[in-house]
């Protein structure tokens, strides 16, 4: 091991997460390169640290830092360049200069002890020599706190954000209630909590351990999709995950529901428990539901009239149930439309559209993801936005959550009317952040399939809000396209309503490919995604999109995204690559971006480098290809539909996915080409009909199965999604 000493000059690389950092070192030999985890650096800084010289293959000589000490600056040119480097807001160069050479040695025990005394320089008033002392302070507290927080294996990025909420009572909350940390902090978990508190010595039934035992539980059956969880099965999961007595934690229900934390009701399936939170928040969708449904009496004839003309000057030849769902669109505050594909609800949308147009009404449309929102304005000609962006969101990445959106009661959408597709997509919170933006008499109409998969997030708002039978429906079940011409349409009917699929290969754009074995199936799918389906569908290998059940497994997303990468993407010495843990990204993939990201910058550029368009905002789901890593600026650039450029820097990298296959879940809302999808047997709980449904109906032009044509059939058979414990229908009921 060697010794070295010096000042850290800059910091060139630095990963929050782990703490890795890459800074540049100032010491007698000159500059030395030096790598480590650090919980806490900043430049100006003296370290004394223990280590060994390595050579790196790209950027040679440096030294691998073990164990580091941080000391106070010694002579006079060490403190002037801590003060100076910015690590006090408000002490410049110049400043530090004149406050050392007035204080000398004495500098830091001044700032320290005597700040008062730092108004004897010139440009320090006594408020910024106060200013000047609080932050010396602050600095010093937050060094010890994370250190502190060090040892108990916390982050150094959640160490900073635990301290900024608590500062210094944070000694307080982890040696009295170190759960506290689970209810405050975004991004600790029971599971960080609990750690901590075995290290501080809290007893495994303590009162703190029990509570946040049961929120957690409840919380992760929010997370799976559920409102509230039946009493007796949430006794079962919080008695597993604390391994106490049922009886011990039955006990704090009882506390918990008189503080107002949970609300437990009775109902017809037993005991129900909710977070308070979502409870309320079901509630007040409810109300806000009922609010928006007025009518208004307007001459059927008359409308019926008006409507003949938008048919004659638009070329729409409407049905029965589309001229009702226009009608009542106009003659109610809230619609819903829903029916499966084809037919028919965009062109319903279209006449809607023309009708609020004619007389003069503002409309807004916006549809749950990016991809939905672009195929709503292409379909109908208006701008439509994702929701989020409606709603102008205003945190970063997924930093929505409540509060999070300029649009709210206070700031309502100025709109007579509002129409939002692919609601199957939109979670509980989601709709209520919605609702909580339209004023009452503003047309809000709701368009989705109710057969598609239920939202990501929490509830199923779409079905509850058809089920509770208050609302006006207008359910479209008459499909438009003509069979043989689209059997992807009439046997997504077939598959949503039970029967059996004729597998015939007699079809245009719908196949079945039987084989058994899974490296079998996966070269099926190359073959038909290299050569046959980029021809017959008139695409690019890369608009074939593989749909596959899984995440893990055989067939799942992760291996068969590391085998096509191999085959569609294979390395090559002018290809740049890099691997971020488990996976690895080279130029030329495709990859997806898993967030919304309402800050990254996107440039439509020419060939010369001249841009033309910019903007901002990457979504969930949004789809493009490496065009280059670049590893001395750290930085991926991916390009996106409409040659739309984004520079990620490496610490934002796991924000893009390998997309050669996508879950069918995360292909909502999108479409395709041509879809391709694996299936062999999995869990039932997971292959069942929706799934199927939703999967075969991404594809615009052609759908191939490659697999098991028994898993075929029993996934139609098998109707058990699992099904959501959600109450919005009977508080909407309720309000009648
Ligand atoms: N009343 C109608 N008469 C004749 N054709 C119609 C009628 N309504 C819709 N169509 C046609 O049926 C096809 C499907 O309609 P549309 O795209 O509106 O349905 P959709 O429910 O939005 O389908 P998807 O969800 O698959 O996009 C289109 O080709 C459309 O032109």
């Amino acid at each position: 091991m060697d010794k070295i000493k010096g000042y850290v000059e800059h910091i060139v690389f630095r990963n929050d997460d782990n703490g890795y950092t890459v800074f540049h070192l100032n010491n007698d030999d000159g500059e030395v390169t030096c790598v480590g985890n650090f919980h806490f650096i900043e430049e100006g800084e003296l370290l004394e640290m223990e280590g060994e010289y390595t050579t790196h293959k790209l950027y040679g000589l440096q030294f691998s830092v073990k164990t580091s000490q941080v000391c106070e600056p010694e002579d006079l040119v060490s403190i002037e360049r801590y003060l100076g480097s910015g690590a006090i807001k408000g002490v410049g160069a110049a400043l530090a200069g004149r406050i050392v050479k007035k204080f000398k040695e004495d500098t830091f025990r001044i700032i320290e002890e005597e700040p008062e005394r730092l108004a004897e320089i010139k440009g320090i008033s006594e408020r910024k020599a106060r200013e000047i002392a609080v932050q010396a302070e602050e600095k010093k507290d937050m060094r010890q706190a994370m250190l502190y927080l060090q040892k108990y294996g916390i982050s150094a990025t959640l160490a900073a954000k635990i301290y900024q909420h608590y500062g210094r009572n944070i000694y307080r909350v982890i040696e009295e209630n170190p759960y506290r940390l689970a209810d405050d902090v975004a991004g600790v978990g029971f599971k960080t909590a609990d750690e901590i508190a075995a290290k501080v010595g809290i007893h495994t039934d303590s009162d703190y351990r029990i509570r946040s035992g049961i929120f957690y539980t409840l919380m992760q059956s929010i997370a799976e999709g559920h409102i509230y969880l039946l009493q007796d099965a949430l006794l079962w999961r919080a008695g597993r995950l604390l391994e106490v007595e049922i009886s011990h934690i039955e006990n704090y229900l009882m506390d918990l529901a008189m503080e107002r934390k949970i609300v437990v009701k009775e109902a017809e399936d037993g005991v129900r428990v909710y977070a308070s939170h979502f409870y309320y928040m079901e509630l007040q969708t409810a109300k806000m539901l009922h609010d928006l449904n007025v009518s208004q009496t307007v001459p059927e004839d008359l409308l019926l009239e008006r409507l003949e003309k938008i048919e004659d000057h638009t070329g729409l030849c409407l049905d029965e149930m589309q001229k009702k769902a226009v009608t009542e669109a106009v003659k109610r505050g809230i619609l819903v439309l829903t029916g499966g594909p084809g037919t028919g609800k965009t062109t319903t949308i279209n006449a809607m559209i023309r009708f609020f147009e004619s007389e003069g009404m503002t409309i807004l449309l916006a549809a749950p993801t990016g991809r939905a929102a672009k195929r709503m304005t292409e379909a109908t000609g208006y701008e439509a936005s994702t929701i989020h962006r409606l709603l102008e969101v205003s945190g970063g990445p997924e930093g929505e959550g409540e509060g999070g959106f300029q649009r709210n009661e206070e700031n309502p959408l100025d709109t007579d009317v509002l129409i939002i597709d692919e609601v199957s997509m939109v979670d509980l919170p989601l709709m209520n952040a919605l609702l909580k933006a339209v004023l009452p008499g503003t047309r809000l109409i709701l368009v989705g399939d109710q057969n598609q998969l239920p939202s990501v997030g929490p509830g199923s708002v779409l079905k509850d809000i058809i089920e509770s039978g208050c609302f006006p429906v207008v359910m479209l079940t008459k499909i438009f396209r003509q069979a043989g011409e689209s059997d992807i349409v009439v046997n997504a009917h077939k598959i949503n309503r039970g029967e059996p699929v004729v597998l015939d290969n007699q079809s245009r754009d719908f196949f079945f490919l039987k084989r058994q074995e899974a490296d079998v199936i996966i070269s099926v799918i190359l073959t038909l995604i290299q050569k046959k389906l980029p021809s017959y569908v008139e695409a690019d290998t890369y608009d074939i999109q593989v749909l596959t059940p899984m995440r893990k497994g055989l067939l799942g997303v992760e291996r068969l995204n590391k085998i096509l990468q191999q085959y569609l993407n294979p390395p090559a010495p002018e290809k740049q690559e890099r691997e971020w843990g488990e996976h690895l990204f080279r130029e030329g993939d495709k990859v997806m971006q898993i967030k919304n990201n309402y800050q990254l910058e996107w440039e439509i550029r020419t060939r010369y480098g001249l841009t033309i368009d910019k903007g901002q905002g990457i979504f969930n789901g949004d789809m493009g290809v490496i065009r280059e890593i670049n590893p001395y600026q750290e930085t991926i650039t991916v390009e996106y539909d409409e040659h739309r450029q984004v520079t990620y820097p490496y610490s934002l990298a796991d924000e893009l996915e390998l997309a050669y296959a996508i879950t069918v879940h995360k292909a909502q809302g999108s479409e395709y080409p041509a879809v391709v999808i694996p299936l062999l047997k999995g869990p039932r709980q997971l292959y069942h009909r929706n799934l199927l449904y939703t999967a075969v109906t991404r594809a615009k032009k052609c759908v191939t199965l490659v697999g098991s044509e028994a898993v075929f059939q029993e996934m139609i058979q098998n109707n058990q999604d699992q099904k959501r414990n959600t109450s919005l229908a009977e508080r909407i009921r309720e309000f009648q």
